[in-house]
């Protein structure tokens, strides 16, 4: 599908690290200094040692996780000094010259196959495999000209109720930077001194234009017993995860419901305070990711199923941005709604949890409407082309 995109160029390429929203925000230059990569399970072995060895007040670790535990992870030191704290990126349109190009836009998979493997997980749900799997699909957008980090950034800042991010990728190919830059609702861990906060999310619905249908539609995901059911998988497990390293722990509000300026979603505010305020935010990590949010449960089984339902490797999507400090705090939110970059492609990833009781054409409107900030982003209206 050829679809006609205008971009705005800003004045500076940001090649550091940037996360905003409303609990964090932080920019850092990227030093050169990377932390040696490795999975999951030995994060706060390697954070220990990076910071035995250069560890002053200030600096962080900040990056990415992949979805897979055991893949490596692209993190790098900076000190919050090298760049300026919450600075906005440049508004678009600000005269720095406007590009109009052809953009080619393919769904990867299709969507009819997107549909069959979600018919496919049901039957599987039937038959006991497991009780629930999250399905991702993307599109590939393809464009004359590298796409502007700084540009699509700046755009995402149109929802204020999402946590924008832009964070470095290990390169594939010389001289090409990989990027990746989402707009998440999503806080997957945040740790400062003893306290600790999750808000997982699960169950979507689209949200009205008008007030009331708006309201009608949160209203009804809120009562939603397909919705309750996949929710309560993801908040059980962050508790149960949580649990052994925890004095007290709490969801003062029970479910809920979350929102972005597209979608409503069910989510439980998760509090906590560790026994011992030393753990570090890495090893908190190790035990949560990945949560049911964006992996499924029983994880063991739904994680065999996973690559052959989706059909390729979700690299970065689905794992995690954030930073860790030198005295053990961090924050970290699920890498949802993002695009990775890569010269003049991008790749927009967007996912459903399936349950007993979903429907794989709902799923697949689910994703549809998973992607419209990002596409918006890209300045994309594809509400009808998708
Ligand atoms: C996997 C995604 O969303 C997760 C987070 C919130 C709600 C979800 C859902 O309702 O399926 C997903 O679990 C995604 O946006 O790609």
């Amino acid at each position: 599908m050829r679809l006609s995109m205008t971009l705005h160029h800003t004045a500076a390429a940001r090649d550091g690290f940037y996360l905003s929203g409303p609990g964090h925000q932080l920019e850092l230059a990227r030093s050169v200094q990377a932390l040696p990569r490795g999975g999951l399970d030995s994060l706060a072995t390697r954070a220990a040692a990076f910071f035995a060895g250069y560890g002053t007040e200030g600096l962080r670790l900040a990056g990415a996780l992949p979805y897979d535990r055991q893949a490596g992870d692209y993190l790098f030191a900076a000190r919050p000094e090298d760049g300026a704290q919450a600075v906005s990126p440049a508004p678009r349109g600000d005269g720095s010259g406007a590009v109009s190009q052809q953009v080619l836009l393919r769904e990867d998979p299709p969507a009819a196959q997107y549909r069959a493997a979600v018919a496919e997980a049901l039957r599987r749900i039937a038959a006991g495999a497991f009780d629930k799997i999250v399905l991702s699909r993307s599109l590939r957008l393809s464009a004359g000209l590298a796409f502007d980090p700084g540009a699509l950034l700046a755009a995402l800042a149109v929802d204020p109720l999402i946590t924008r991010f832009s964070v470095p990728l290990p390169p594939r190919q010389a001289g090409v930077p990989r990027r990746l830059i989402g707009a998440t609702p999503e806080l997957l861990l945040a740790k400062q001194g003893a306290a600790i906060t999750s808000h997982p999310l699960a169950g979507s619905a689209p949200r009205g234009r008008e007030a009331a249908p708006d309201k009608a539609a949160g209203a009804a995901l809120l009562h939603s017993g397909k919705d309750l059911r996949e929710h309560a998988l993801v908040a059980e497990m962050v508790l149960d995860s949580l649990a052994p390293w925890c004095a007290s722990l709490a969801r003062p509000e029970g479910v809920s419901l979350a929102q972005t300026a597209r979608l409503w979603h069910l989510g439980t505010r998760i509090t906590g305070v560790l026994k011992d305020p030393d753990t570090p935010c890495a090893e908190l990590l190790r035990v949560l990711h990945p949560t049911p949010a964006v992996s499924g449960y029983p994880l063991a089984a739904a994680e065999a199923a996973l690559p052959g339902l989706e059909g390729y490797d979700r690299d970065f999507y689905a794992g995690a941005v954030g930073w860790l400090e030198a005295n053990g705090d961090g924050a970290w939110y699920l890498a949802l709604r993002c695009a990775e970059l890569e010269g003049s492609e991008a790749r927009l990833y967007a996912g459903a949890g399936v349950v007993a009781g979903s429907d794989p054409a709902l799923e697949e409107a689910e994703t549809h409407a998973k992607f419209q900030a990002m596409l918006a982003g890209f300045g994309l209206a594809t509400g009808a082309v998708l």
